[in-house]
C-alpha cells in the first residue's frame, strides 16, 4: 500500500488540444473505416436526428459520428489519436500467444460494428451501430510502458470482483502488463484513500467473494483533483467500474483528461444492480440477483400459503426502474401482483389494488405481492416523502413495503373485518452483496477482457457494453443520457400481466393518452415519458415518428 495523496499540480501547465473532427478525425476515421463510409463532422443532419430523440446538448458536444449508406449511422468512440495524432503503435502481443495465434481472425476487423436494433423492416433505414469490441492488430501502449488503475463507485452489484479479477489478468496474461493499482473506496480513493497493487496472485479468488475488495463509495467526485492524482501517478489507463452515476463522472474525467492533453485511456465496465442503463442488452449481476430473489418470493409464497388469507410481500431494490422485480416475477409464477415504479397504481375503488387482494383471497385463499422499492411512491403523503438525497444526490426513498404492509392491514381489518396474515419480506442488500453466479461470471469476463482490448488499442470515453448480444464499444453520453426503464406499453410488461393476471391500473384509453403524449414530446425533440422498450428500441409508434423526423 502507498499512499495516494495527491498535491495539487498547478505548477504543470499542459498542452490542451481542442477535439476537432473535421480534419484529424477525418484521417482517422478512414484509419479505420472503409471508405465508402463518410466521417460527418458536425452533421447537421446527425445532430436533428440525436434531437429529436432527446440527447442532452450538453454531454454530446463532441460525437463522433459516421454516416453510411441506406441510413447507417456509427456513434463512434473517441481515440487517443482524437488529439494526439503522432502516437506510436505496436504489434498487438496477443500475435505470439499460442492460446490467441492459432484462432482464425481474432482480431476484430477494423470494419466491424454492431447494429443497435436488430428488428427491421425491408425498407427501414440500417439505423444506429456501434463499434464492435475486441482485440486489434496494432496497440497504442507498449506492454512496460502502462500503469493501469482500477475503480468501483456507486452501490455493490454482484460480479464487481470479477470484473476486477479480469482487468487484472486480462491485462497481465493477454499484454504483459505488470503494473496495475486498485483505488480504495471509490472515485474520493483517487486524492484521499490508500491504493493496492493488483497481481493475478492478489486477485485469483476474488470472484468466489461478493462485494468489491477494493470498497466502494457515494459522493467525492472532485475532477481535478481524480486527474491530478492519475497524472502525479503516471497512470495511463483508467477502468471505472459502477453504474449511471459512475459513468457520468469517468465522462468528465475523460474530458478533462482530453483537455489536458494526457495519454490516458479511460474505459467505463457498467454496472447497476437495477438494470437502468440504456442500451446494454442487460448489466452484470442482474441475473444473480433476480436468482437470489426468488428465496425471498419463494418464502414469502409458503408463508402465505401455510395460514388463513395469508399475503406474503416482498420488497425488491429498483429505485426508479422496476427490472429486478418484474424478471423477479416472471421467474418465479408464485407472484400475484408485481408493482414497479413506472407502472402507477392506486389502492382504494374499483380496479385498485385492495380490491384485486379481495378476489384473490377469496378465490385461493392466499396471495404473493412484490413491490420494487420506487414503487408507489406518489401514494405516500406529502409529509412522508423524502426529499433527502444521498451523497450522490440520488434520491433517498421512504420505505413503500413498510407502507403499503400496513395500508393493507388496516384496509381489511377496518374496513372489511377480515382476518389476514401479511408477512413483509425485504431482502433488498441481500440480493446484491452475494458472488455472482456462472453466467454473470462470463459475462464479466467479456466486459473486463473488451475493456481491456479497446483501451490497448487506444480507444477511450467508452464504457464497454453487450448489445444484441455482442460486445460493442459505447460513447459515454449515450450511456449517460438516461435511465433505462421498464416500458409499460411494451410486450415484456403485457407477459408479467398475463403471468400474474393482475389489473393493470390502466384503462386501454390511459394507455393511447399516454403514447399520443409521448409521440407529441418527441416531435417537440424533448424525452418522452416511455421512449425505450426493454430492449432498447423506440416503441414503434415512436420510431415511425423519428425516422420521419430524421429525414
Ligand atoms: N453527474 C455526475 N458527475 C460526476 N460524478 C458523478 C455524477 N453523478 C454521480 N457521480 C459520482 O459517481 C459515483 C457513483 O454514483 P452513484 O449515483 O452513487 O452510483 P452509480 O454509479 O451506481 O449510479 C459517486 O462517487 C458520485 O459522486
Ligand atoms: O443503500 P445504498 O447503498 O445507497 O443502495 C441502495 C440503492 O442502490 C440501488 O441498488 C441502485 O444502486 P446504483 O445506483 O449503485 O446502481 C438501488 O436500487 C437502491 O435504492
Ligand atoms: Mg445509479
Amino acid at each position: 500500500m502507498d499512499s495516494i495523496f495527491s498535491p495539487n499540480s498547478s505548477s504543470i501547465s499542459w498542452f490542451t488540444s481542442p477535439y476537432l473532427h473535421t480534419s484529424k478525425s477525418g484521417i482517422s476515421t478512414s484509419r479505420n473505416l472503409s471508405s465508402s463510409i463518410s466521417f460527418s463532422a458536425s452533421s447537421s443532419a446527425s445532430a436533428s436526428a440525436f434531437s429529436t430523440i432527446g440527447f442532452s446538448r450538453a454531454a454530446m458536444s463532441n460525437p463522433k459520428i459516421v454516416n453510411g449508406d441506406y441510413g447507417y449511422v456509427l456513434e463512434d468512440v473517441p481515440h487517443l489519436t482524437d488529439y494526439l495524432p503522432d502516437l506510436p503503435t505496436y504489434s498487438n502481443p496477443l500475435q505470439d500467444n499460442p492460446a490467441y495465434s492459432v484462432v482464425k481472425q481474432y482480431f476484430v476487423h477494423v470494419d466491424d460494428t454492431v447494429p443497435q436494433k436488430v428488428v427491421v423492416h425491408k425498407d427501414s433505414p440500417r439505423g444506429i451501430h456501434f463499434r464492435r469490441a475486441g482485440p486489434r492488430q496494432k496497440v497504442y501502449f507498449d506492454s512496460d510502458e502502462v500503469h493501469a488503475c482500477i475503480v468501483t463507485c456507486g452501490g455493490l452489484c454482484p460480479g464487481l470482483n470479477t470484473v476486477i479479477r479480469e482487468i487484472v489478468c486480462g491485462l497481465y496474461h493477454m499484454y504483459g502488463v505488470k503494473r496495475v493499482l486498485g483505488i480504495d473506496g471509490g472515485y474520493r480513493g483517487f486524492y484521499a484513500r490508500n491504493t493496492i497493487s493488483l497481481t493475478p496472485k492478489v486477485v485469483n479468488d476474488i470472484h468466489k467473494r461478493g462485494g468489491t475488495i477494493l470498497g466502494t463509495s457515494r459522493g467525492g467526485h472532485d475532477t481535478s483533483k481524480i486527474v491530478d492524482s492519475i497524472q502525479d501517478r503516471g497512470i495511463n489507463q483508467v477502468y471505472i467500474i459502477g453504474g449511471d452515476g459512475t459513468q457520468k463522472g469517468a465522462s468528465v474525467i475523460f474530458e478533462e483528461i482530453r483537455r489536458r492533453g494526457l495519454k490516458v485511456a479511460v474505459a467505463g465496465i457498467p454496472k447497476t444492480i437495477d438494470n437502468d442503463i440504456p442500451v446494454i442488452d442487460k448489466s452484470f449481476g442482474f441475473d444473480t440477483a433476480v436468482e437470489e430473489a426468488q428465496r425471498a418470493i419463494n418464502a414469502a409464497h409458503v408463508e402465505s400459503e401455510s395460514m388463513e388469507n395469508g399475503i406474503g410481500l416482498v420488497k425488491l431494490m429498483g429505485r426508479y426502474s422496476g427490472f429486478i422485480a418484474m424478471h423477479a416475477t416472471l421467474a418465479s409464477r408464485d407472484v400475484d401482483c408485481c408493482l414497479i415504479p413506472e407502472s402507477p397504481f392506486y389502492l382504494e375503488g374499483e380496479g385498485g389494488l385492495f380490491e384485486y387482494i379481495e378476489k384473490r383471497l377469496k378465490e385461493d385463499g392466499h396471495m404473493v405481492i412484490v413491490i420494487a422499492e420506487g414503487a408507489g411512491q406518489e401514494l405516500l403523503s406529502e409529509t412522508m416523502q423524502s426529499n433527502q438525497q444521498d451523497a450522490s444526490g440520488n434520491k433517498l426513498l421512504r420505505d413503500i413495503g413498510l407502507w403499503i404492509s400496513h395500508r393493507i392491514k388496516e384496509h381489511f381489518s377496518k374496513q372489511k373485518k377480515m382476518t389476514i396474515n401479511l408477512k413483509y419480506i425485504d431482502p433488498t442488500y441481500m440480493i446484491r452483496a452475494i458472488p455472482s453466479n456462472a453466467s454473470d461470471n462470463v459475462y464479466c469476463t467479456l466486459l473486463a477482457q473488451s475493456a481491456v482490448h479497446g483501451a490497448m488499442a487506444g480507444y477511450t470515453g467508452f464504457t464497454s457494453g453487450l448489445v444484441n448480444g455482442r460486445q460493442t464499444y459505447i460513447p459515454f453520453y449515450r450511456i449517460t443520457e438516461k435511465q433505462n426503464k421498464v416500458v409499460i406499453t411494451d410486450r415484456m410488461w403485457a407477459r408479467l400481466l398475463s403471468s400474474t393476471n393482475q389489473p393493470s391500473f390502466w384503462s386501454a384509453k390511459d394507455v393511447i393518452e399516454d403514447k399520443k403524449e409521448d409521440i407529441a414530446k418527441v416531435k417537440k425533440g424533448e424525452e418522452p415519458k416511455n421512449q425505450l422498450t426493454d430492449d432498447g428500441n423506440c416503441a414503434d409508434d415512436l420510431v415511425a415518428e423519428k425516422e420521419v423526423s430524421c429525414k
